[in-house]
């Protein structure tokens, strides 16, 4: 763990990795995070527990809407928008459990950037099919379609199934990729509601009379299985980076 005098803008850790605006100096201004209108920054100590400084963080994904959803959440979670660069890279994704799935494409991203690199892996999990399709849904939606999905539960009474996004962050190039699993209860039903994003239509979660694709924005990022992964990956950065 490294002590050292580093300039952070107000919010909380995240302004480390996000702020770019790294010319701005001691009780200067800095707009980055605040939709331009300008906000105080200070010099304070931080502890940085090993994550590049100097580079920001980027989250490597060919998925627009998860882009869309994470910066909305970390938006309400951090009550202002958060930078983060996106880079869309074709990641390897290997067979096998969730969590190795979502280990091996963050090293491999860290790698290709050579900095921080956060990436994210989802999987939709029937109980019914002892976790399948899991990280092979994209497969499944693909050929199958929102229609197909809901049909190959018909001959199960179980129609329960898990929404679960995991995080990997990498904090640098070489670094070994911390997780952070978010997941969401429900059960797959006829498809209803919008149809912008995968399996959204036909995953209604537990305790709500909504599928995903029915609710709005705010309403799914409140509950989602992203929403849940995203708030621990935030947790992570207040805690190791935090201002003292
Ligand atoms: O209805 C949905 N609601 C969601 O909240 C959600 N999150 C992901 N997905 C879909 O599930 C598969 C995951 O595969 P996946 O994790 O490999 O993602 P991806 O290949 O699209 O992007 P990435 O791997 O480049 O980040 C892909 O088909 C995604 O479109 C979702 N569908
Ligand atoms: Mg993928």
């Amino acid at each position: 763990m490294q002590r050292q005098r580093h300039l952070v803008c107000f919010s909380v850790g995240l302004s480390v990795l996000g702020c770019r605006h790294r010319h701005v100096s001691a009780g200067r201004y800095c707009c980055c995070h605040s939709r331009g209108r300008f906000r105080a920054v200070s010099t304070r100590t931080a502890m940085l527990t090993g994550l590049s400084q100097h580079k920001p963080l980027t989250f490597v994904t060919s998925n627009e809407k998860k882009l869309a959803e994470l910066r909305a959440i970390l938006r309400d979670l951090v009550g202002m928008e958060v930078t983060i660069e996106a880079r869309h890279i074709d990641l390897p994704e290997i067979q096998g459990e969730a969590e190795d799935i979502a280990r091996e494409k963050c090293r491999y991203a860290a790698r290709a950037i050579q900095g921080p690199a956060l990436v994210e892996d989802t999987q939709l999990c029937y109980h019914a099919f002892g976790g399948l399709p899991g990280p092979y849904v994209k497969y499944f939606l693909r050929n199958l379609g929102p229609e197909g999905m809901e049909k190959l539960l018909a001959a199960w009474d179980d129609k329960r199934a898990t929404a679960q996004c995991i995080f990997a962050l990498a904090v640098d190039a070489d670094a070994e990729p911390h997780l952070f699993t978010g997941q969401t209860l429900g059960r797959i039903v006829v498809p209803r509601g919008k149809r912008n994003f995968g399996w959204d239509p036909i995953f209604q979660p537990d305790g709500h009379e909504k599928t995903y694709a029915e609710m709005s924005e705010g309403e799914k990022n409140a509950i989602s299985h992203r929403f849940r992964a995203a708030s621990r990956l935030a947790e992570f950065l207040r805690n190791h980076y935090t201002t003292r």
